[in-house]
């Protein structure tokens, strides 16, 4: 039986790169892809894929919002991470004048001032990836695409302009969402959320001091609205450590002591 991997598609988009990359080596793969990441992850969740492969954060436009969400509501875990460099390019037919310029949202995004600079006058639209805006391009003379360089050769265009990300260093952080969290390696991360149980001066930093307490690194903190009302979040950390770790798993018993809902996202061997 092959592994079945699940992918924002069609071919040619990141995430695709990112789960060639994560699944180099593995005996027996097939590439599944879906039109949006929650058809990833609902697929993982039920069972119709072994893993889903999603953005969860960019180095310029922080996280991917709506696959943070999905995380906490869907049964589904995170067993792996890919660091995948973003160097976006302008691709098209180059015959004739650009007047509409697609990507997906987070694409644009990263790419904002060169769009402003080099093409004032284009529209920007949205796709479902990078690599949709590439196959749209490819119908549309007057329409180029902000994708990666493969995308432009998979679907026939030139590359017109290179690295169009506004800043050089462009990572995003894809995650690998599966069912069963693995054993600890000796390298790990946990992913967690956390929501407070009680809005109170102190409410979070008591709840970072059993981290700092027992010296575990937080490589990432952030809140998203808990939909409850203004002011309600979820905190969302990352700490490097797996939860089978007797250190995490002590500072997260004392955690669960003193907030409303704590989640465990996943723990999952470290992309360096
Ligand atoms: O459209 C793609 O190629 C994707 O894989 C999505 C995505 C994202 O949503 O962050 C992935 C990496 C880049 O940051 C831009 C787009």
């Amino acid at each position: 039986m092959k592994t079945r991997i699940g992918v924002l598609g069609p071919e040619g988009t990141y995430s695709e790169k990112a789960a060639l990359i994560w699944s180099e080596g593995m005996p027996s793969t097939v590439l599944v892809y879906f039109k949006d990441f929650d058809g990833v992850l609902q697929a993982v969740e039920e069972g119709e894929l072994d893993y889903g492969i999603v953005p969860l954060e960019n180095s310029l436009e922080g996280a991917v919002t709506v696959v943070n969400d999905l995380l906490l509501r869907l049964n589904v875990v995170i067993v792996g991470e890919v660091n995948v460099p973003v160097r976006h390019c302008l691709v098209g037919q180059g015959e004739s004048e650009i007047k509409i310029i697609l990507s997906h949202p987070q694409a644009l995004a990263q790419c904002r001032q060169f769009i402003r600079e080099h093409y004032p006058g284009a529209e920007t639209r949205t796709t479902g990836s990078t690599s949709h805006a590439a196959r749209l391009a490819q119908e549309f003379g007057e329409m180029a695409a902000i994708a990666d360089a493969g995308a432009a050769e998979r679907y026939g265009l030139r590359v017109l302009a290179r690295d169009v990300q506004d800043v050089r260093e462009n990572v995003t952080r894809f995650i690998v969402a599966g069912r069963q969290i693995p054993g600890a390696t000796g390298k790990d991360k946990t992913s967690l959320v956390i929501h407070l149980a009680k809005d109170r001066p102190g409410a979070l930093y008591s709840i970072l001091q059993e981290f700092a307490q027992r010296s575990i690194n937080l490589t990432r903190i952030e809140s998203r609205p808990s939909r409850r009302g203004l002011g309600d979040y979820y905190f969302y950390i990352d700490l490097e450590g797996h939860q089978d770790n007797s250190v995490v798993l002590d500072a997260l018993e004392k955690i669960r002591e003193k907030a409303g809902m704590v989640k465990v996202l996943g723990s999952y061997p470290r992309d360096s």
